[in-house]
């Protein structure tokens, strides 16, 4: 499929397609001219021919819609017109919204633009019409993960999940003191293709704020791609836990940084658990490994059970905190309806979205934990004023209304509304994000 929208000869021409089994893999295809665009933008190496079809397939297993914007008054000497000068991919996918529901959320990834094209309106034209679309197909909520965090909010997209990075110093002090269970294996990548990608299921079906992840992952994190190619990593090592009753319950996958880094030192790639006792498993494992003198993970939750289950909780070292998922609601009526409530009560909700798409006032009421939201007209009373982006990180609970008051972020009418708001938008539990698309 491919479609073209407008144009003046002299603004960069943008068109959209999906892949699928027919699409030409070939270097000299318009796919392939995708990819290169993409790898110029992220400051990557030139594409390998023999990728292509392994690329292709992953595309189109994720159904994602490519964008490229073609400049078609290129100069005497340009490189290759038909490499698009910008770039801009979408996808769906499920957002683990709390309680067991999930929402379909519009997924953005790609977006480049070259240095030489830059600031002259073409990331704004692209995701202005994406969202448009994707308001139009009905999806309530679109999202992101950003390379800078200056670029989206003007856009409407605030920030919903971190999590941090940490070292762990696993010589002799370190010891995991929660009951132990279970037994560990280390697998090879075939296996582990299938068992990552079984395990994350359990733990995208369990953890608020989570977003299923697209094809390449469980190739990644099982070693059978590598991060830049889809080529065997032969340095990633994955090893499986598994309960009692011999279910696999939770994996890592690691490799060492080398013996000319100390102190001796693993990086954990990806680390998945569908519980925190297999999470602190993982642990136990990771401290076993001999030689090794620290482990370093990026992912970690923002309450991450680790330093409490540690003999010594300074082994554990807070490294950063960092924003994963960006949250862009396009419907607040179907999207704070989807969600979870842990508690019932209710708010008026003004919000501004230059944008249009969620712009008004809104009535949410939450009983038995079920909400309703109803439009209301301008001259409703106000009881929580904020932009759409202060939405976007209101939506998991990842942040309080009260916290982003403080910050300026968001009006309160009163102390009670900024209290009864805190109450309805809580979790229990914070969200926690590990797929980056
Ligand atoms: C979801 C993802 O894929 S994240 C990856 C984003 N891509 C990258 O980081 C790759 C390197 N950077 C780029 O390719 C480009 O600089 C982009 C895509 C970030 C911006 O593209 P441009 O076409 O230059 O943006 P455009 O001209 O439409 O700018 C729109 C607005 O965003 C602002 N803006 C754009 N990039 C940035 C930035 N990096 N930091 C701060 N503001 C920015 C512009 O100033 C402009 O602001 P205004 O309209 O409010 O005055």
């Amino acid at each position: 499929m491919s479609t073209q929208t407008q144009t003046d000869s002299a603004v960069p021409r943008i068109e959209t397609f999906s892949v699928d089994a027919d699409t030409d893999t070939s270097p000299d295809g318009a796919l392939a001219a995708w990819f290169e665009g993409v790898s110029f933008g992220f400051h990557e190496g030139r594409l390998e021919a023999e990728d292509l079809p392994k690329l292709a397939e992953a595309h189109a297993a994720d159904g994602r819609v490519l964008w490229g914007a073609y400049d078609d008054n290129p100069g005497p000497h340009a490189w290759n017109p038909r490499i698009p000068v910008a770039t801009y991919g979408t996808m769906v996918n499920s957002l683990n919204v709390g309680g067991g529901k999930f929402l379909d959320a519009h997924l953005i990834t790609a977006v480049t633009v070259r240095a030489t094209h830059r600031r002259r309106g073409l990331l704004r034209r692209m995701i202005t019409e994406d969202l448009q679309g994707a308001a139009d197909r009905g999806h309530a909520l679109a999202a992101l993960t950003a390379s800078e965090a200056t670029i989206y909010g003007r856009f409407g997209f605030g920030t919903a999940t971190h999590t941090t990075s940490v070292e762990v110093d696993v010589r002799e002090r370190f010891a995991v003191t929660s009951p132990s269970y279970g037994r560990i294996e280390v697998v090879d990548a075939d296996a582990a293709v299938h068992l990552t990608q079984e395990i994350f299921a359990g733990f995208h079906a369990r953890t608020l704020g989570s977003i299923g992840r697209q094809y390449a992952y469980a190739r990644r994190s099982s070693g059978l791609w590598g991060e830049e190619r889809p080529q065997p990593d032969k340095a990633l090592r994955t090893a499986v836990h598994y309960d009692d009753d011999g279910r696999p319950d939770a994996f890592v996958s690691y490799s060492f940084a080398g013996w000319d880094k100390t102190p001796y030192t693993m990086r954990v790639k990806d680390l998945v658990a569908v519980s925190e006792a297999a999470y602190l498993e993982l642990w136990r494992y990771l401290g076993s490994l001999d030689l090794i003198e620290r482990v370093t993970f990026t992912m970690a939750s923002v309450s991450d059970p680790l330093p409490w289950a540690l003999a010594d909780r300074r082994c554990r070292e807070l490294k950063s905190d960092e924003d994963v998922l960006w949250l862009r609601i396009l419907d607040p009526v179907a999207a704070l309806e989807a969600r979870a409530y842990e508690h019932d009560g209710s708010v008026v909700l003004h919000v501004q979205d230059p944008l249009g798409h969620a712009h008004g006032a809104f009535l949410l009421e939450v009983r038995g934990g079920k909400a309703d939201v109803m439009r209301l007209g301008a001259e409703a009373a106000v009881g929580l004023d904020m932009d759409v982006a202060a939405l976007g990180s209101l939506y998991l609970g990842g942040v309080t209304a009260s916290t982003l008051a403080s910050a300026g972020r968001i009006r309160a009418n009163s102390a009670d509304v900024l209290e009864s708001a805190d109450r309805l938008f809580a979790h229990s539990r914070q969200p926690y994000c590990i797929t980056h698309f």
